[in-house]
């Protein structure tokens, strides 16, 4: 059993200590006055073995007395913000940027001058770039963790494939929250594509509730962590889990990825509403309605429901649709407040994934027939040039439905990807 090294029970600090099989970990939470903890002293996840996740396919980790070596590709907000974590977590961390200026900061002043510019990283995390990572590099590591937005994705899983050692391969995770917009594909998708279905079977991706900001304060904070591995999953998530980032597996990916996708474009809708002057009863209409058309739509896509009740369905649609501090939530509130969307993008400083994302899910609504009146006015209001005001009003005067449905369609794209992946509707 392992103990933190900070005092337990202190009278000064509130403790939650979560027990697993061999250990105890101890949880501080950030003192209210005081600048953000650093828990050096907390015992890492447990170490990564060597297992084996199906008959055909073996995911291979060094054994690293508990500590994994970690490369974050994207330096942005989540990015920095989940180095930030593992690097406190005791993981040899090594993250990515494509700037100069923020590989130079980070090693020198660990700090990052353009997102999360408050917060000192640990002397741990080291930065490398602008040049995208060597093979030497990659092949040393335990595990990939792509922290860019959707659309960079495929551009840089294609200059990752030569990189990789196709008979050591690392854990590979994603976190982006998106649809591609050329192609309306998913990441599981554009991983197939890229790097071949063996790699996009074991891909693991996380998705939750979780503003970067709060994290690095030690704000508790819950994620799903899905794959079509329940093994990769698992590893995932030891990978990730502490007190104050705790982690939940599940297994339907592709539900995940679209719970993440769309919720950005409703947390859109939501901030367009109060941005309109509509009050807290418009929000929690909007939550709700917003969850039954997300669960329809990928329900038809071939999700489960289940998904969309997650962390990843309601707890993130709940968040976002909640919080200026939400970038979809800001856009559509700019919007609402009558600016318009270019200026609003040149001038956020981050992305926000819902606007590109509205186009996918407008054709996925479209090939699947699925009625979704939110998501298809927040399209019309971004891209067909719809004023805010009056497709809210149109909203309002649709008449009554039932409230419930789910679509009798029988989930086509999530079977066309599977078979994609060579897997049956059983895996
Ligand atoms: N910020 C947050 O609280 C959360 C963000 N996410 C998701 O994580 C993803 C990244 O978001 P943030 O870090 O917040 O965005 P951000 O806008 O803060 O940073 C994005 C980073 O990716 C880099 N980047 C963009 N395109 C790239 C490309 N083609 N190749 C290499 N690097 C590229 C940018 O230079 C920047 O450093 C998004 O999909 C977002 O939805 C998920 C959970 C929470
Ligand atoms: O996904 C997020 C929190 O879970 C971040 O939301 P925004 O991208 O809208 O800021």
């Amino acid at each position: 059993m392992l103990i933190s090294g900070r005092k337990l029970l202190s009278a000064r600090c509130l403790h939650l200590a979560i027990t697993r099989p061999h250990k105890v970990i101890a949880f501080t939470p950030p003192l209210s006055c005081s600048p953000p903890k650093k828990h050096p002293s907390l015992s890492p996840s447990s170490a990564f073995s060597t297992r084996s996740t199906s008959p055909r396919m073996t995911l291979l980790y060094r054994e690293t007395n508990g500590k994994s070596k970690v490369l974050v590709f994207g330096a942005g907000n989540f990015g920095s913000c989940l180095a930030d974590h593992l690097a406190d977590s005791s993981h040899e961390v090594f993250i990515w940027s494509r700037s100069p200026e923020i590989v130079q900061s980070l090693n020198k002043s660990h700090r990052n001058p353009e997102f999360l510019k408050e917060h000192v990283f640990p002397d741990n995390l080291k930065a490398v770039g602008p040049d995208f990572p060597s093979p030497e590099l990659i092949q040393a590591m335990d595990v990939l963790l792509f922290a860019i937005p959707t659309e960079g994705v495929r551009e840089n899983l294609t200059l990752l494939r030569p990189r990789l050692n196709k008979n050591k391969l690392p854990l590979i995770i994603f976190v982006n929250k998106g649809i591609e917009i050329g192609t309306h594909a998913l990441t599981l998708d554009i991983i197939c594509d890229t790097c071949g279905p063996d790699i996009a079977k074991v891909a693991t991706f996380i998705s939750g509730p979780s503003f970067a900001k709060e994290i690095v304060r030690r704000q508790p904070t819950s994620v799903s962590v899905a794959s079509l591995s329940d093994e990769a999953a698992e590893q995932a998530s030891e990978l990730f889990h502490q007190p104050w980032f705790r982690c939940y597996t599940g297994g339907d990916p592709i539900g995940l990825e679209l719970a993440g996708a769309l919720k950005n474009v409703y947390a859109i809708a939501a901030g367009m509403a109060d941005g309109l002057g509509y009050e807290n009863n418009t929000r929690a209409m909007l939550i709700t309605r917003g969850l039954a058309e997300m669960t329809r739509i990928g329900t038809a896509y071939g999700a489960s429901p289940l998904t969309f009740l997650s962390l990843a369905g309601v707890g993130d649609l709940f968040l976002t649709c909640s919080s200026p501090t939400s970038r979809n939530y800001t856009v559509g509130f700019r919007l609402g407040k009558g600016e318009k969307l270019d200026h609003i993008i040149e001038t956020l400083g981050s992305v926000a994934e819902g606007v590109s994302t509205a186009k996918g899910v407008k054709s996925i609504i479209d090939e699947l027939g699925v009625k979704a009146s939110i998501a298809t006015g927040v399209y019309e209001v971004l891209y067909e040039g719809k004023n805010v005001e009056e497709r809210a009003s149109e909203l309002l005067s649709t008449p009554s439905i039932r409230e419930l449905d789910l679509p009798s369609t029988t989930g086509r794209p999530a079977q066309l990807l599977m078979k994609k992946l060579v897997l049956d509707n059983n895996c």
